[in-house]
């Protein structure tokens, strides 16, 4: 039986004297869904590129089903390919070909019979939710209805993996979350194992249950995205994409913030809150049981895997033993900024 469905032992890739890939380990199990996120010349590009064998490592090994594809023959890498569906940041798609056509293409390169190919085009076109729109070309639809094609071609030939190269990076952020829900409703109907490669934290925080954060070549966090989320993350770049979407906080206020709790001196901290009929009022609940008055210095929204979420750094003047326990109950990724002098 088959434990998991994709295992990277230790692979290294390098350019030149540029390393792309440092010892990189990690797995992945059926059902997954996986986010890898890493910034700019991180190697993501690398690593997909030797996830579906179109660059081998110098060494280390890729399971894909228990074969390890960095030492197959071409002829059964294009079988264990087919295991393999790709979707793309500009979506690759044909304009010469219809949007049924371009579903159908890799069927057809497989030998697949016409009236079979066009049958799966059929379902797949009412699982992306592009019903009757078979025979239009990509230049006539939107965006994400282009994205819809590009998910529906990469699931022509019933992959185990779905590879998602940065597919809503192209996307306006209404769109990408109806992409996003696509992948989601996708992975739980089909069981489909989705790998997304992204460098949007916002992606990963909306549908991966696991995250992987890659910098300068290696794997620097590993974990449930949901713990990261609430506060344990273990490595610097990670907390990096947790706050980097919120504004860097002001320059008068960081450079009065101390890193150590002093007399005098009150706590700044980052809170992320319930919006919305299910939030709690938490400022006010915090003034009027625990005697603690907290100041706005920044706020803004973010999305959540569910609802959106405030986002706030607050500075608590004040003192009561309960108050941090309640607030780390109303954001379990609370985190305490340093202090600065309670009457600035
Ligand atoms: N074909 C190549 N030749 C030389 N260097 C390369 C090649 N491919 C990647 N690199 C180098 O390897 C490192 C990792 O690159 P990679 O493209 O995998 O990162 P990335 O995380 O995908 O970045 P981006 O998000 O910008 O695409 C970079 O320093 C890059 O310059």
């Amino acid at each position: 039986m088959v434990t998991s469905l994709l295992r990277v032992e230790h692979a290294c890739r390098r350019f030149g004297g540029q390393t792309a890939l440092d010892d990189v380990s990690f797995q992945v199990r059926p059902g997954e869904i996986l986010g890898i996120i890493g910034r700019s010349g991180a190697g993501k590009t690398t690593l997909l590129r030797c996830l579906n064998g179109l660059e081998r490592p110098d060494s280390g090994r890729i399971l894909i089903e228990d074969r390890d594809i960095t030492t197959l023959p071409e002829r059964e890498l294009v079988q264990v390919r087919r295991r393999i569906g790709l979707v793309f940041q500009h979506f690759n798609l044909l304009n010469s070909r219809t949007v049924a056509a371009n579903i159908e293409l890799p069927l057809q390169i497989a030998g697949v019979p016409r009236d079979k190919r066009r049958a799966r085009a059929d379902e797949l076109l009412e699982l992306v939710g592009l019903t009757g729109h078979a025979d239009k070309r990509p230049g006539q639809l939107s965006g994400g209805q282009k994205q819809r094609v590009g998910i529906a071609r990469a699931l022509a030939a019933h992959p185990a993996l779905l590879l998602c190269d940065e597919a809503t990076s192209a996307l306006d952020p209404e769109t990408t979350l109806s992409i996003l829900d696509l992948l989601r409703d996708i992975n739980r109907r089909l069981g489909l194992t989705i790998i997304l490669i992204t460098h949007e934290m916002d992606v990963i925080r909306r549908i991966a249950q696991r995250i992987l954060v890659m910098d300068h070549g290696r794997v620097v966090e590993d974990a449930e995205t949901a713990q990261v989320l609430r506060g344990g993350a273990q490595h610097d770049v990670t907390r990096a994409f947790l706050h980097g979407e919120s504004a860097r906080l002001p320059d008068a206020l960081l450079a009065r913030l101390r890193p150590d709790p002093f007399a005098g001196g009150a706590p700044v901290v980052r809170l992320t809150l319930d919006t919305g009929a299910t939030g709690t009022p938490v400022l006010s609940i915090l003034a009027r049981r625990h005697g603690i008055d907290a100041t706005i210095l920044q706020a803004g929204m973010a999305e959540g895997r569910t609802h959106m979420q405030a986002e706030c750094v607050v500075r608590l003047s004040g003192h009561d033993d309960g108050a941090m326990g309640f607030l780390l109950q109303a954001s379990p990724s609370m985190e305490v900024l340093g202090y600065v002098p309670a009457d600035s």
